[in-house]
């Protein structure tokens, strides 16, 4: 039977040096990602060796995930958190076998900056945060200041892999140090990747366990690899799953793409859901909750009937 194996692949494509103006008019409208190579992000690029760094802002303390499995997963928590000093996590990170380890010799390391507050209600802000180093890097203009969200230092060991999930806002991702594959998922696409809040359930996208996921078949991987230097626009929405393919350093910074009044006032990391749509997911759970009082047969019409009704509204969109 016509089983696919191989995925269907689009390359997501590379330009070299857009202008602000061609960003804005050809690009940003279209909502699709593109990997933009050539821009000047600073000094970075070659100032940020492990030394470097270390001198700069190594007795900083920063929590990071541990984890035995290079493939992380969010939703069964195979990895655990550390603080440890910016010193001991890009030594660590940058080596393939630790003398010191909280778990495993070869365990990686990924660190997802947060602000300052020790309950991470912060919002992250590489420049206020990182102010040691913030002159080295340029972040891309396209966006206006006022729509600025954060901005994150995010570092992994080679060969980690981060869950795939969704942000909520436009995301320039700055690749600094170390390749990178990321796969890139269309929201359409979005029924067909078992999602459980703004993470997929699926974690090895590569070979997945097509009896659990079936649907999963239909999926169009939009698959890009990032060299340092490159920079890759994220629409909001977009589902992307990333492996370090070495020892990396990025940086990206989130962009409102909408009116204020559309993003939760209280969301540090830009990946809650909208304000209307938060609200329309948590009067679903309502429904959903209603009608586990009915008997099976009755709440399986009812879960048809909901379906059919959201098709239809979906139809009609
Ligand atoms: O490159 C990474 O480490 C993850 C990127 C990511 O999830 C993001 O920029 O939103
Ligand atoms: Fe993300």
């Amino acid at each position: 039977m016509g089983k696919k194996n191989m995925k269907d692949k689009i390359k997501i494509p590379r330009c070299d040096g857009i202008s602000d103006e061609e960003f804005r008019e050809s690009i940003l409208p279209k909502r699709e990602p593109v990997i933009i190579t050539g821009l000047d992000i600073g000094l970075c690029k070659s100032l940020w060796t492990v030394d470097y760094l270390s001198n700069k802002i190594g007795d900083k303390q920063v929590k990071v995930h541990v984890s035995k499995d290079k493939q992380m997963d969010f939703i069964k928590k195979n990895f655990i958190y550390k603080t440890i000093s910016f010193r001991s996590l890009i030594k660590r990170a940058s080596e393939r076998e630790h003398e010191e380890f909280f778990l495993d010799k070869n365990e990686v390391y990924y660190l997802r900056a947060l602000g300052d507050d020790p309950r991470g209600r912060d919002v992250s802000d590489f420049k206020k945060h990182y102010s040691g180093i913030s002159d080295d890097i340029i972040f891309p203009a396209y966006f206006e200041p006022s729509q600025y969200f954060s901005s994150v230092f995010r570092i992994g060991s080679s060969g980690c892999q981060l869950w795939t999930h969704y942000d909520i806002m436009d995301n320039m991702l700055i690749q600094v140090k170390g390749r990178k594959r990321v796969v890139l998922f269309n929201p359409q696409d979005t029924q067909n990747l078992y999602l459980n809040g703004d993470k997929s359930e699926i974690i090895d996208i590569d070979n997945p366990d097509y009896e659990k996921f079936p649907k999963f078949k239909n999926v169009m991987f939009y698959e890009g690899f990032l060299e340092p230097g490159d920079v890759i626009f994220i629409p909001a929405l977009w589902m992307h799953n990333v492996i370090s393919l070495d020892f990396g350093i990025a940086v990206n910074v989130f962009w409102k793409n909408l009116d204020n009044s559309f993003y939760n006032q209280k969301d540090p990391y830009g990946n809650r859901d909208l304000v209307p749509a938060e609200k329309a997911l948590q009067s679903l759970e309502t429904a959903l909750k209603s009608l586990k009082e009915l008997p099976k047969d009755y709440s399986d019409f009812y879960h048809r009937r909901i379906l059919s009704r959201v098709e239809r509204s979906l139809n009609e969109l």
